[in-house]
Order: C-alpha cells, then sequence, then structure tokens
C-alpha cells in the first residue's frame, strides 16, 4: 500500500541525506526490499545505497545492487539466485532510475535488468516465474532534466518488463535532498550572472 511505500522511501530519503553535495548529480537513497508474495510473510530490508557511497562515481541503485552481491561474493548478473521470484525484490529509489548518464557509465536501468535471470535473446512470456532479481522498482520523484532531459527509464523498464510506481507525497522534500549542491537559481527569475551589464546595473 502507499503507507508502506513512504515507510520505505522515507528510508530512502535518510539515505540520500548521506551523500555529498555535487553539482554533477543528484543526492539520491536506495533500499531493496524482499517483500514475498507469500501470506504473513514480512517485508526485509536486503541492501541500502546512497549516491557516491561505493568508490567512484556511483549512484544510490547501483550502490545498493553492488553492495548485496558483495554480501553473497556473487556478480550483479547472478542475483537472481538468492532474488528468487517469490521473494519479489522491491527496489526503492527517491529518485527514478536513471536511463541515461552523461558520464556514459551504465544506467541503473540496466543494473536492474541485469540482476533478473534474462538470458539475453531469449524472451520468455512477461508472467513466467524464473524472473527473479529486482521485480519492482518505486521512486518518490520524477529525474528533473537538468541533465539528460526527458528520461527514457519508464518505457526502458516497461519493455523489460520491470514493475515500476512513481508513489507521491515526497517528491518536493526528495528532490530539496536532490538538488543540494547546484547552483542556486535566484527567485527573481533571471540569474544575476546571466545578466547582461545594463541590466545588471539597473537591478
Ligand atoms: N537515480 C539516480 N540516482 C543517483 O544516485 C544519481 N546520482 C542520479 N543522477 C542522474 C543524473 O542524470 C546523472 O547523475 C547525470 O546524468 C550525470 O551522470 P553521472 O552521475 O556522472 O554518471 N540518478
Ligand atoms: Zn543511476
Amino acid at each position: 500500500s502507499t503507507k508502506d511505500h513512504l515507510y520505505y522511501l522515507r528510508q530512502a530519503l535518510e539515505l540520500a541525506r548521506e551523500s555529498p553535495p555535487r553539482p554533477t548529480n543528484f543526492r539520491v537513497g536506495a533500499v531493496i526490499i524482499s517483500n514475498p508474495l507469500s501470506e504473513g510473510a514480512s517485508p526485509t530490508i536486503l541492501a541500502t545505497g546512497y549516491t557516491l557511497e561505493l568508490p567512484g562515481n556511483t549512484h544510490a541503485e547501483q550502490c545498493a545492487i553492488a553492495k548485496l552481491a558483495i554480501e553473497h561474493g556473487i556478480s550483479e548478473t547472478q542475483l537472481h539466485t538468492i532474488l528468487p521470484q517469490e521473494m519479489n525484490a522491491t527496489l526503492y529509489s527517491t529518485l527514478e532510475p536513471c536511463g541515461r548518464r552523461l558520464s556514459g557509465n551504465l544506467s541503473c536501468v540496466h543494473r536492474i535488468i541485469a540482476t533478473r535471470n534474462k538470458t539475453p535473446g531469449i524472451s520468455r512470456p512477461k508472467d513466467t516465474g524464473s524472473e527473479g532479481g529486482i521485480r519492482k522498482v518505486i521512486f518518490g520523484a520524477k529525474e528533473p532534466s537538468t541533465f539528460v532531459g526527458e528520461s527514457e527509464s519508464c518505457r526502458m523498464m516497461d519493455e523489460a518488463g520491470i514493475e515500476w510506481e512513481y508513489v507521491e507525497g515526497l517528491q518536493d522534500k526528495i528532490l530539496q535532498v536532490a538538488k543540494e549542491g547546484h547552483p542556486a537559481v535566484h527567485t527573481s527569475g533571471t540569474n544575476v550572472d546571466d545578466m547582461d551589464d545594463a541590466e545588471r546595473r539597473r537591478q
């Protein structure tokens, strides 16, 4: 339910606050939970991550996925062996996972797809249970167009048969945390350093 979703998005937002502010990316937090389909089983947190947590130019979702694989001593493409379908692994991210990165690094949507037992080139009907790994992605804010313009992430997840859901309620706070470290935009509208001298003198 939305209440549970907001509970985990709040946890992810707390993680995002751990991220060092940079003008070149967003501060994001991610939580991977098992949310078993079987009756009465309770969800458990499997891994967490925040932007730049692991060395290098790392994203929150990337860190959570990498940490889970490291913890089990397996590669990220083998995560479906510890995330069977009945575990219904779900990734919560404060911001929509990236579909493209200005750095050219592998996007988080591709990393999420790689956790599933998808033999490249063999397309199974969507409902086959054998595709474990991360089955659902829930995020609390759409990615602003700052870096890559219109995000293709949701279309890419649809094509990969990964369920996703944008849960509203925390988006303002999430974006405020995400953009800390970005150049301030003067509320007066035009950014002072964008003005020409004549206009600046008139201020
Ligand atoms: N979902 C998400 N999680 C993150 O941890 C993070 N930093 C971003 N940020 C998205 C933004 O589009 C990219 O940060 C820029 O495109 C620059 O790309 P790099 O981060 O340098 O690879 N998005
Ligand atoms: Zn990413």
